[in-house]
């Protein structure tokens, strides 16, 4: 046998061939692997280009995604597209943009993208948020819309008008009459919570210790800490939702527990009216009497049924949050806010919904929170049915569409001095935010935080009513302050779809001697149920 000693060809030809592999693996490597790190840069058949925008592609953005936006914005302008995974994005952030897409252009802007976490596990395609721009769509909106009108906001006035009664007592007997700080989180909640149980099913907690509170608190939070528009890497990134990942075993969770307790209330008010009860109108009773007229199927109903609960309660009662929040650092406001309160309401009774006209600079706060603390700073993005073409800018089918509503509210031309809490910039602005969103002169617009076009929030009217109740009544009846050595933090929050701020706690005191009594002239009730 004979054994070959090493040629010259044999030292050369390993390196030669590690050489060639090495090469050739650097060569897959970016054919392969680089389309998936940067931007894709597509054109239309008449070569107009993408948006501009950063050159990585995203595998999600996690906590407070506003503040690259607002850099973005800056470096790209008003409109803008980022890649996350294999998903193009386009962000508005310019109101004459945000109007000539999403409003004159609904037809194509008003659908929804299928998000795996949000629109197909937890909802299942449903409840009017999830919906594609579709029939289903149209159908749920017009069934759900009938109990969120301004004149079937009449019917719910005196019910309104009690939560607030009772959310002021809960805060005074909490808090042992301003004895205690107390984190108002919980109560807020529970307001917002009855006022959506109330037009869902006819119905309320009674007390705020009820565990109903906790679960349904739980379950709005989780909503929105599993929606977030660009939080999930399962969104988009496909192979991870094959797997039994941990945030998928979340979604499923949830919805499962909204079918379980919604799907609950939804047997007893049927059972209540095959037993001939008088169900107080409600929501769940408009689904039961036309479930097959309409051909709802059980999701259906559960779905739409519970989308009060998760739309309603953690955006309204975030808003109230925040300006607990915010208050306290503003005496200057509190003052002011109590001089027209006095002058206009007295001592003798507080705000109604019939003062509000007469009341400008409590409004003016009230429009000046929603500007600076809007729950969705990313509203809910739209998507796009059809290729379109925006001033040169190509904007595929199936793009997803956001409004950046955190840019929009501290454009400086429209707000000087945007990142101040000056309630004086809305004196004189005598629109609801419903009239107000269809003005002409998009620039006079008061703020973006119920969203635009076909999807704007159809709750807006029950919301402003709500927010116009506990705000109004909390200043008449307390002044707040911060604790000693307690700061309120007002940049950081929760949440990653809907924003509420970090738990604090604040100290309240009566302003005068009639709160007390006006506190105590209502018990909680329990409704039959
Ligand atoms: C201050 C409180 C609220 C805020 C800030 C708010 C904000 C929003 C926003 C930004 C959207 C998305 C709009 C868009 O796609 O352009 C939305 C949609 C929606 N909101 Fe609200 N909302 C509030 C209260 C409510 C209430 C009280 C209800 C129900 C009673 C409600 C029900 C809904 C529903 C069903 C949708 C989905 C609309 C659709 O996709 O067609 N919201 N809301």
């Amino acid at each position: 046998m004979s054994v070959r000693t090493d040629s010259g060809f044999q030292l050369l030809f390993p390196v030669v061939s590690s050489k060639l592999a090495v090469t050739a693996l650097g060569i897959a490597f970016l054919y392969l692997v680089l389309p998936y790190i940067l931007r894709k840069n597509l054109v239309d058949k008449d070569g107009h280009p993408l948006p501009p925008g950063p050159l990585f592609r995203y595998a999600f953005l996690r906590k407070y995604p506003e503040r690259a936006l607002a850099a973005w914005a800056k470096t790209y302008g008003s409109l803008f597209s980022i890649w996350m995974g294999s998903q193009l994005f386009v962000v508005i952030s310019d109101a004459h943009v945000a109007r000539e897409l999403l409003v004159n252009h609904g037809a194509i802007f008003s659908s929804r993208k299928k998000y795996f976490m949000k629109n197909q596990t937890i909802l299942a395609g449903r409840a009017i948020t999830a919906s594609a721009y579709d029939d289903t769509w149209r159908q749920h909106r017009r069934i759900a819309s009938v109990m969120l009108t301004p004149k079937a906001l009449q019917g719910y006035a005196e019910f309104f008008d009690y939560e607030a009664h009772i959310l002021m007592r809960s805060l005074y007997n909490e808090s042992l009459q301003g004895k205690l700080p107390i984190n108002p989180a919980h109560y807020a909640g529970r307001y917002a919570l009855n006022n959506m149980l109330s037009i869902s099913f006819g119905t309320r907690t009674d007390s705020t210790s009820d565990p109903l509170v906790e679960r349904a608190l739980a379950m709005a939070m989780e909503f929105m800490d599993l929606t977030g528009p660009w939080s999930n890497a399962v969104d988009f990134i496909e192979p991870l939702q094959w797997l039994p990942t941990r945030i998928r075993a979340r979604g499923r969770k949830l919805h499962d527990d909204l079918i379980e307790v919604y799907g609950a209330m939804i047997h007893r008010v049927k059972a209540r009216m095959d037993a001939g009860e008088n169900v107080p109108d409600c929501l769940a009773k408009t689904l039961i009497e036309t479930q097959e007229e309409e051909k709802l199927d059980w999701e259906d109903l559960c779905m739409l049924a519970a989308v009060f609960t998760l739309g309603g309660v953690h955006s309204t009662s975030g808003i109230i949050q925040w300006f607990l929040a915010l208050i306290p650092s503003h005496p200057e406001i509190q003052a002011r806010a109590h001089e027209e309160l006095d002058r206009v309401v007295g001592r003798d009774h507080w705000p109604t919904a019939e003062d509000e006209e007469r009341l400008p600079y409590i409004r003016a706060i009230i429009k000046e929170v929603q500007r600076v603390h809007a729950p969705f700073w990313m509203a809910t993005p739209h998507c796009s049915t059809e290729d379109f073409v925006y001033n040169g800018l190509f904007i595929p089918k199936d793009t997803v569409l956001v409004l950046n509503c955190f840019t929009l509210h501290h454009n400086e031309e429209r707000y000087p001095d945007s990142f101040t809490f000056n309630p004086d910039r809305y004196l004189g602005d005598n629109l609801s935010c419903a009239e107000s969103a269809k003005l002409a002169d998009v620039m006079q617009r008061d703020h973006w935080t119920f969203g635009a076009g076909r999807r704007i929030c159809p709750g807006l009217h029950i919301a402003e009513r709500e927010l116009w109740l506990a705000i109004s009544r909390l200043l008449w009846a307390y002044k707040f302050e911060e604790i000693p050595g307690e700061p309120i933090c007002l940049d950081e929050y929760e949440g990653l779809s809907g924003r509420t701020p970090l738990p604090y706690r604040l100290k309240l005191s009566a302003r005068h001697d009639r709160v007390h009594s006006i506190l105590e002239t209502e018990e909680e009730i329990t409704l039959a149920f």
